[in-house]
């Protein structure tokens, strides 16, 4: 018997990995949209979730009833280099899921910190709190969304009591930033009212930053926080590479 209060499924390969995070992703989104009809999902980019994005997106599903964002995006314009909603578009919005409705997380301000308030307002406008499920993933530094280890903004993030469902970041000087430091991301609290939240960290290597990060203070280790969410949180790797 496991003594964590979040689901922790290890499975034996990337192949088991991919079947288990796109089955446990359907099954929520199923669930959702049974009992209210639609669905709102949010996703992370990198290359953990790719291949369970491109599994997902051949799932017979209502995706017309289905609302998809991000959970964090680089302050660029679609169709320039780094955009998650590019990414999201490529992989997930693809086959049956290309019915889905997607919602960029930018606008026409030159910076996230301009363009965050009115984001938000259409963002809160679009979905209804609770978020389904929010698929979560994780860098080596222990970062999360864009929530990255003792960034200047973090702490807006992770404002308990009245932060927005949108924040602005600045990922400046951070090892896992993917040159993309002008960024914009959902908080904390958002994530931890969300019914479902799926942390997508295939592979030996992550899972080790994960188990390791549960003695780690929060600035430190973002990702920690995640274990928060208790029972709604399932992290899904494999003992591969
Ligand atoms: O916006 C970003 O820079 C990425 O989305 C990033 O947060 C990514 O999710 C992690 O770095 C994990 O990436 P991998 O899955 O490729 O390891």
């Amino acid at each position: 018997m496991s003594d964590l209060d979040y689901g922790y499924r290890i499975l034996d390969d990337a192949g088991q990995y991919v079947e288990h995070a796109s089955a446990y992703i359907e099954k929520a989104l199923r669930g959702a949209l049974t009992e209210r009809g639609k669905a709102s999902l949010l996703v992370s980019g990198g290359s953990s979730p790719k291949p369970v994005y491109e599994m997902l997106s051949h799932v017979d599903l209502p995706w017309e009833n289905v609302t998809i964002s991000l959970v964090d995006e680089r302050w660029v314009k679609e169709g320039e280099a780094g955009s998650n909603a590019d990414f999201i578009k490529a992989t997930l919005l693809q086959n049956r899921a290309s019915s889905a409705m997607f919602f960029p997380l930018t606008n026409e301000k030159t910076t996230a910190k301009l363009g965050a308030k009115e984001l938000t307002k259409t963002f809160d406008e679009t979905f209804p709190d609770p978020i389904d499920v929010c698929v979560m993933g994780m860098g080596k530094d222990g970062h999360t969304a864009s929530w990255f280890p003792h960034a200047s903004t973090l702490a807006q993030a992770f404002e308990i009591d009245g932060a927005d469902s949108l924040v602005w970041q600045d990922a400046t000087g951070q090892a896992g930033n993917s040159g993309f430091c002008d960024r914009i991301t959902v908080s904390l609290p958002l994530v931890m009212r969300a019914r479902h939240v799926p942390l997508l960290i295939p592979g030996h290597q992550k899972k080790t930053v994960w188990d390791v990060s549960g003695e780690k203070d929060v600035f430190e280790a973002p990702v920690t926080t995640l274990r928060a969410a208790g029972p709604r949180l399932t992290v899904f790797t494999h003992l591969g590479e």
